[in-house]
């Protein structure tokens, strides 16, 4: 579970001071699935930053199961994330020399999991999402759903709490992008995940249960009766 009490995020270059957040609140829940928009600029990506233990915040709290992330050195950070959260971005972020089971298998490695338990968790993961004839594949032989099929194994391979996805389907076309968010939605399920996802898609945020909008750094949530 997530508490943000505050949380502010200044960027400051020179004379000129960003409000990338600006006393954000906000919970969410074991298992929730939230949806976050807004305009460019409004501070999505930021958040999701924060909520990944990839940064810290200016100023105020963010409690991951009783534990501040605010207050965490880089270490304790990038201990948090390596065993709790599992990320998607818009471009993938595949290793291009490594195949698709060496990048999920990358994940693992932090963990201190032996190799040959590595590769049978790795091609566990991507046949979970399909691509159990892919395993030998570079990113350059996949297309871009493939591709992100990989990227979704790589991030749940290790059962993390928490999924976080920047514009999963950002970069795919329109059939892609619903084979991709049954895929994300389907995982969600299995796994019980605390998933949130930033995405300018308004088909996907209108299906959303619950929406948070970020606007010059500020939040409204709004829970959707009808999904
Ligand atoms: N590392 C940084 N240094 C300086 N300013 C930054 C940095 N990262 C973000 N910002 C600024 O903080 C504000 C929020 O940026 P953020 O990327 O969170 O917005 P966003 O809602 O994700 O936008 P987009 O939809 O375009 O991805 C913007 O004004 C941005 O320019």
């Amino acid at each position: 579970m997530y508490e943000l009490k505050n949380v502010t995020k200044r960027y400051t270059r020179g004379k000129d001071t960003v409000h990338a957040l600006d006393g954000i609140d906000l919970t969410i829940a074991d298992g929730d699935r939230l949806v976050i928009q807004g305009p460019t600029g409004g501070g999505k990506s930021t958040l999701l930053q924060m909520l990944g233990a990839l940064d810290r915040p200016t100023s105020g709290d963010i409690v991951l199961d009783g534990t501040d992330l605010a207050t965490l050195t880089e270490a304790r950070l990038t201990k948090v994330r390596s065993e709790n959260i599992g990320f998607v971005f818009q471009s993938f972020n595949l290793i291009p020399t490594l195949t698709a089971q060496e990048n999920v298998e990358t994940a693992l490695v932090p963990l201190g999991i032996k190799a040959k338990e590595r590769r049978e968790l790795a091609a566990d993961a991507l046949k979970s999402v399909g691509l159990a004839e892919r395993l030998g594949h570079l990113p350059g032989e996949m297309s871009g759903g493939q591709q992100q099929r990989v990227a979704i194994a790589r991030a749940v391979v290790k059962k993390p709490k928490v999924l976080l996805a920047d514009e999963p389907t950002g970069n795919l076309d329109e059939g892609t992008r619903d084979e991709i968010m049954d895929v994300l939605e389907r995982l969600w399920k299995e796994h019980g995940l605390t998933f949130v996802m930033v995405t300018h898609d308004s088909t996907l945020a209108k299906k959303a249960p619950r929406l948070a909008t970020l606007r010059k750094g500020r939040i409204t949530v709004t829970e959707n009766a009808r999904t």
